[in-house]
């Protein structure tokens, strides 16, 4: 509080200092909770205003206070620590965009800059374009600041902006074509899909591959449409920062994307905008800025989105309901919503506070502009919410290495019969018909580690069609009732990119057998599920295909189980397959293992699973580098380390141990005589 006293005015009145000063006690007693800790620094905001209104302040100080305490406040609204913050209805979100990964996480995409121009679709898409001469973006859209600020006319930093006035934009003659400009979906942003959904439909051609896994990698930014995003993400050298994809201006008249790195989310820089520095430090000025968001006094001039206590108050309320898990049917909104709801952004007292359900008037506005603002892709589409419907295509899985048959060691008769299922069927949809018409579910099974994820990739990659990987805890989210819009809207996007496949890991998570005691929604969800899976199966001429994988194909559902009519049992590898597998594996290292050595690391790891196999040329490569002496370790090159040898696999097999037990296996086997469709 010293810094109040600094900078008040002489004479001014110490009403206002002592009140700061007594809240400020308080809350570093600690003993507050985080809403009174965040309502007392509105407060502390609030009388800074107050006293500089009634200039009792120097606009200098009011406006270093206003910044202290909003940045305070801002911290607690954005914590996600139940103990400091408000942010606690993202933590699962924000848990599962930090923590979890799963397959697909792994995965490079195979798209890179250099070869997307390539794509046919997109040449079509640059030719088309070119004729019409026409930006690829809404006009509205082009100056969009990337980072989720709505960019100012007045603003000089401009992150994603169209050719300067007067330019025309030319085609490219030739030469890679610039994609896009990603519009973020900022708030206030009109028409926010028109960019995705534009390029969306010229990639049509290009299968994409949709990953609904809630672990998948997700944009770090607010409801933004991904299809730029991902088409264009990759590991390899042309990445592109996730939020950050844009076009530069002026002297870059074919659009080239730049990289534009993210807010810093411990930066609150920007905290009075996204603005220059000179409208950071200068609080006083606020009000000749244009007012942002629907703070009410904006329409007087003064740029004060502060809520009334009332108003907050409703907020407050919305948060306690979405804690106890009575969201109804915003929770969608809300659960889409926690993509923007991280510390991405800068926040504070002055900014747009974005609660963590829409408001009624908000939700009401999005209705009304529904039609506009987001055109539905497709007619099937149009009942469904659009945010669902983005969130669906926002998870456009990249399919990394591509994963080709002969990666998978063995499973002749599995790879034989998802090639006829599969495959064939997309690539010859005219002879397959009536009885010849396949299957619309298959069902994998088999002991851990056995290679059902790696067919999965495989089918991904080589089946042509659009593939969606979804994990079951993507479905099982805690915001009631989105599991099944979820699911209802999978299969409809599927059923509009058809053909298409649906790729369900762990399906038994899923789909479990149905008990009385069990949540409601989960159970909704299940059902669901199989309507949508009959759907699939009954229509003729829908070209869906639902894959589910499962380690426990006896926990299945027996509805579940029907409408997967393949049901393939996916062994432990033969012998043949386990000396494929260390053959690859080896030959992708420096390696001294004679056949006869190799037919004897075969014959020791019976019952071992691809994945143990695996594991074992691990632990087998690592020899090398143990019998290297310590001192060496540091200094020695690549090429001086010696190549692995049998003596490698003779010791690795003392510590790696086949993962399935001979009870499993039976188990399996039982239910592959009961259920499976093998020979
Ligand atoms: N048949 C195989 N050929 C080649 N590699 C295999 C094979 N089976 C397993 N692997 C190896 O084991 C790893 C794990 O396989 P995968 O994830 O496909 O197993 P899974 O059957 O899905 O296991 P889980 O039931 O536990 O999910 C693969 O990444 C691959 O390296
Ligand atoms: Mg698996």
């Amino acid at each position: 509080m010293q810094e109040a006293r600094d900078w008040s005015r002489p004479g001014m009145s110490s009403a206002h200092l002592d009140e700061w000063q007594r809240r400020s006690f308080d809350i570093s007693s600690g003993s507050c909770t985080p809403e009174q800790t965040a309502d007392a620094y509105r407060a502390h905001v609030l009388s800074i205003q107050y006293a500089w209104a009634s200039a009792e302040l120097s606009p200098a100080g009011a406006a270093s206070l206003l910044r202290t305490y909003s940045e305070r406040y801002a911290a607690v609204l954005d914590s996600d620590d139940p103990r400091t913050g408000l942010n606690n209805y993202a933590e699962s979100a924000l848990h599962l965009a930090r923590n979890q990964k799963n397959h697909s996480d792994k995965w490079e995409s195979s798209l890179t800059f250099e070869n997307v121009f390539n794509l046919p679709c997109v040449q079509r898409m640059m030719q088309d374009r070119s004729k019409e001469g026409g930006l690829l973006v809404d006009p509205a859209d082009v100056n969009i600041t990337v980072g989720g600020e709505v960019s100012r006319g007045n603003e000089k930093d401009i992150a994603i902006s169209g050719p300067p006035p007067g330019l025309k934009r030319e085609p490219l003659a030739h030469g890679p074509a610039a994609p896009p400009p990603r519009a973020e979906l900022g708030r206030g942003v009109s028409n926010p899909l028109s960019g995705a959904v534009e390029w969306a439909r010229a990639l049509e051609g290009a299968p994409p591959h949709i990953s609904l896994a809630q672990n998948a990698p997700k944009a770090p930014t607010g409801s933004t449409p991904m299809f730029g995003h991902n088409i264009f993400s990759s590991t390899g050298n042309a990445s592109v920062s996730q939020s950050s994809v844009g076009c530069t201006s002026g002297s870059n008249v074919h659009n080239q994307p730049v990289f534009l790195s993210s807010t810093n989310p411990s930066k609150r820089k920007n905290f009075y905008g996204s603005g220059t520095e000179s409208n950071r430090s200068s609080f006083p000025s606020q009000g000749e800025q244009e007012p942002r968001g629907r703070g009410r006094r904006g329409e007087e001039g003064v740029s004060t989105n502060f809520r009334s206590a009332r108003e907050q108050f409703i907020v407050d309320q919305q948060k306690k309901h979405s804690h106890q898990g009575q969201r109804g049917s915003t929770a969608n909104v809300a659960a889409i919503t926690k993509k923007c709801l991280g510390a991405n952004r800068s926040r504070g007292a002055s900014s747009k506070f974005v609660p963590p359900m829409p408001r009624q008037e908000e939700e009401g506005n999005s209705k009304e502009n529904a039609p506009q603002d987001m055109q539905p892709v497709d007619e099937r589409l149009k009942n469904l919410e659009p945010k669902i419907i983005e969130l669906i295509m926002s998870e456009i899985m990249d399919h990394g290495p591509p994963v080709a048959w002969d990666d998978i060691a063995g499973l002749e008769f599995a790879k034989a019969t998802i090639k006829e299922i599969v495959v064939w069927p997309m690539l010859r949809p005219d002879i397959f018909t009536g009885l010849r018409g396949p299957p619309k579910g298959i069902l994998l099974f088999g002991p851990p580690g056995t290679g059902k994820t790696l067919i999965g990739k495989c089918i991904a990659c080589q089946s042509g069609a659009t593939f969606f990987s979804i994990s079951a805890s993507s479905l099982t989210s805690k915001w009631v009732g989105e599991g099944e819009k979820m699911v209802r809207a999978l299969f409809a996007i599927a059923r509009c990119h058809q053909p298409a496949v649906i790729f369900i890991d762990e399906i038994d998570s899923l789909l479990s057998q149905r008990t009385d005691g069990e949540h409601d929604s989960s159970r909704r969800i299940k059902t669901e599920f199989l309507v949508q899976l009959d759907g699939a199966a009954t229509s003729a001429e829908d070209r869906i295909l639902v894959v589910g994988a499962t380690n426990r194909p006896q926990e299945i559902d027996e509805a579940a189980r029907r409408r997967l009519a393949k049901r393939l049992y996916i062994p432990l590898p033969e012998s043949e397959a386990r000396r494929q597998i260390v053959t690859n594996l080896m030959s992708r290292e420096k390696s001294q293992v004679g056949a006869d050595e190799m037919e004897k690391v075969v014959q020791g790891t019976e019952g071992f699973s691809g994945a143990d196999m695996t594991q074992l040329c691990r632990e087998a490569a690592l020899g090398p580098i143990r019998s290297i002496c310590l001192n060496d370790i540091a200094t020695i090159s690549a090429e001086q380390v010696r190549p692995i040898l049998f003596s490698d696999f003779q010791e690795a097999l003392k510590t790696v141990r086949p993962s399935v037990s001979s009870k499993d296996l039976e188990l399996y086997e039982e239910w592959n005589k009961t259920f499976g469709c093998g020979r």
